[in-house]
């Protein structure tokens, strides 16, 4: 005999399931997700090869035109540390600058934030780390240190007006320091918080995290602050970024960070490589009905764009798989 589901029963116990559950119509997904670009910056940081500030640019302007909302734009670290970043202030005057994107830039200091402002940047992002050994290889300063130098940055940035977002890195693990206790990544995001940073990015910098250890991190600071202040940043080094984003969109947060391609990876997390490609998570994302306003085609384009520009093949299953499709 061959048994049929009754649709009207299993609607009835589904409906029931996601109520018990708090589950909404997209798996636990969130409707919309808002992406952050972090390839200018983070991808292109840890180049190997010089990219031109004319090609920066380009890429830059490609991807303001895909639908993205955010494009962090690059670093007003110092040069001696980051030769890569130190076009920082042309790339960000080249660029077009459209009124409904925000064009963060990664500051350090008091130092990085006066040139910052000098080009009329609007946008910052702050970064701590949940590991002393990585803040001192990264920031050479202790990590309580490195929150003294993130006050300053934000005191100051309060008198300008200008909105703060933070990151912590090493949240699951550190290259140097080994595993990370969630306690010490939400001491660090309670802390941003308070000093004024409008949400906080939680960065496996080395992508070792799995869906267990990225659970309980974020479990331990969502009892302490709200989803709604934290965004995911994953690199994906060991396979696990989508995986790790979509863990943190079932306990509510709701933006993510990720680097067109894959590009990039910190140079001070050796062989750690790039973040989540962006591509993917919005193939992702899409595939679950969640809304991200982005375009694919158009950032599948992108992406391959920056590739050639850098020479290596994309990081992105998704571009790899469909550009063909698209373009050819
Ligand atoms: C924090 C410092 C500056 C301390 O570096 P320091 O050497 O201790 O600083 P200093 O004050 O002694 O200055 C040394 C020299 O740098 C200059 N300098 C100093 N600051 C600036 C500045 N802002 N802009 C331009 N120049 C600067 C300063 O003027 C001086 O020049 P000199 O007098 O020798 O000619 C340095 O360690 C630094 O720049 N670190 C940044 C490293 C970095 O960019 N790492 C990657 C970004 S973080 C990341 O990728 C993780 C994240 C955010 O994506 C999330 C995740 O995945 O985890």
């Amino acid at each position: 005999m061959v048994r049929t589901t009754n649709p009207r029963k299993f609607i009835h116990f589904f409906n029931k399931f996601k109520a018990e559950r708090n589950l909404n119509d997209r798996y636990n997904i969130p409707v919309e997700v808002k992406v952050v670009e972090v390839g200018p910056r983070d991808g292109l940081q840890n180049e190997p090869v010089n990219v031109p500030t004319n090609t920066k640019i380009e890429f830059i302007n490609r991807l303001s035109e895909t639908g993205l909302k955010a494009i962090e734009v690059t670093s007003f670290v110092s040069p001696k540390w980051i030769p890569q970043m130190a076009d920082n202030a042309k790339v960000f005057q080249g660029i077009q600058k459209k009124s409904n994107i925000d064009y963060p830039v990664l500051i350090p200091n008091v130092k990085g934030l006066e040139t910052a402002l000098s080009v009329g940047v609007k946008e910052i992002a702050v970064f701590a780390s949940a590991s002393e050994a990585f803040s001192r290889k990264n920031t050479n300063c202790s990590a309580e240190e490195g929150i003294n130098r993130i006050r300053e940055i934000i005191d100051s940035a309060k008198t300008h007006n200008l909105k703060v977002r933070g990151y912590v890195s090493c949240v699951v693990g550190c290259p140097y320091d080994g595993f990370i206790k969630p306690l010490a990544v939400t001491k660090i995001v309670t802390a941003l918080l308070e000093l004024g940073c409008y949400e906080v990015s939680l960065g496996d910098t080395i992508g070792v995290g799995t869906k267990k250890t990225i659970y309980n991190m974020i479990k331990d600071i969502v009892n302490v602050t709200e989803a709604k202040n934290l965004a995911i940043h994953c690199h994906d080094t060991f396979g696990q970024a989508l995986n790790n984003v979509c863990t943190a969109l079932d306990l509510g947060i709701t933006v993510v960070d990720s680097s067109v391609s894959g590009l990039g990876g910190c140079p001070y997390a050796k062989g750690a490589t790039g973040n989540v490609a962006t591509e993917d998570v919005i193939y992702m994302l899409h595939g679950l009905g969640s809304n991200t306003g982005i375009d694919l085609k158009k950032l599948i384009g992108v992406g391959h764009f920056i590739s050639n520009a850098i020479n290596r093949p994309t990081a992105s299953k998704v571009n790899a798989a469909l550009y063909s499709k698209y373009f050819l």
